[in-house]
């Protein structure tokens, strides 16, 4: 990402954000709400256009033309999804796979396979607005990853989910990793970032304030004592004094 700006109004939501992913890493985002983090990912993904800069990924402009070139590489869980939820969890995942223009039987196969590894056999034919937050995630992921793309970028994927299926998730992630793939995930999470990723990036304000491997980033601390020490102070001290149920 080079030089990537987004405004909303008044607000600078990204003010000129470089940054390299290196392929096969496994990449932690993490930034305070209101970073820019969902409209950085946004805008690297194709589904945000940006006021300035450019995305390459694999070498292919995410905003040059054609149009969606990079599409094929990419499978993109966004934040705030919005997803066919008329439709039920096994039809949304064979939909995902049919825009991608895959085969018929690949996708069943690999429906029945994300069904079955995401803990969501018994929700197949149930409809999406049914689901609960975490089969809402869950499904969101299976579509983002029945074309086997090369590139992953997960917005808060484990948010709302429970932990055998957080197991589950990252699992499928280190394995997609290991096999030479790419993951760029953001969270709140800094014990999650630091077991998981093998690069992080800290993002605050629109910027990039530190980025690298998880080790030169923490600098000997935890992530989370340094992403503290980055961004912290202040909000310590906040006091509310009438949130004392004995004072009343
Ligand atoms: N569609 C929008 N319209 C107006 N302002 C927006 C819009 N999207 C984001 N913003 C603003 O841009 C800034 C960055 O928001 P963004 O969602 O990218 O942050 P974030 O790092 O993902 O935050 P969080 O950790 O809370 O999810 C915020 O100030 C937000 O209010």
């Amino acid at each position: 990402m080079r030089g990537l700006v987004k405004r909303f109004g008044a607000t600078v939501a990204v003010a000129g954000l470089d940054l390299d992913i290196p392929a096969g890493s496994f990449y932690g985002v993490v930034g305070p709400n209101g970073a820019g983090k969902t409209t950085t990912l946004s805008m690297a993904t194709g589904l945000l256009v940006p006021d300035e800069g450019s995305v390459l990924v694999h070498g292919v402009d995410v905003w040059g033309r054609p149009r969606g070139a990079a599409a094929s590489l990419l499978g993109v869980l966004p934040d705030g999804l919005r997803l066919f939820d008329r439709l039920t969890g096994a039809e949304l995942i064979s939909y995902a796979g049919m825009l991608r223009g895959m085969d018929r039987e690949v996708v069943a196969e690999r429906r029945d396979d994300l069904l079955q590894a995401l803990d969501l056999v018994g929700a197949g034919s149930t409809l999406v607005a049914d689901y609960s937050a975490g089969m809402t995630k869950k499904v969101a992921l299976a579509c983002a990853l029945v074309h086997a793309p090369r590139l992953l970028v997960l917005d808060e994927p484990f948010e709302a989910v429970d932990p055998v299926s957080a197991g589950a998730i990252r699992g499928i992630l280190q394995r997609f990793v290991e096999a030479g793939g790419t993951v760029v995930l953001s969270s709140h999470v800094m014990a999650l970032v630091e077991r998981l990723c093998d690069h992080v990036a800290v993002v605050a304000g629109g910027r990039v304030l530190a980025a690298g491997t998880v080790d030169e980033v923490r600098g000997g601390q935890d992530l989370e004592e340094r992403f503290v020490g980055l961004l912290g102070g202040g909000l310590e001290h906040a006091e509310l004094t009438w949130l004392r149920p004995s004072s009343g």
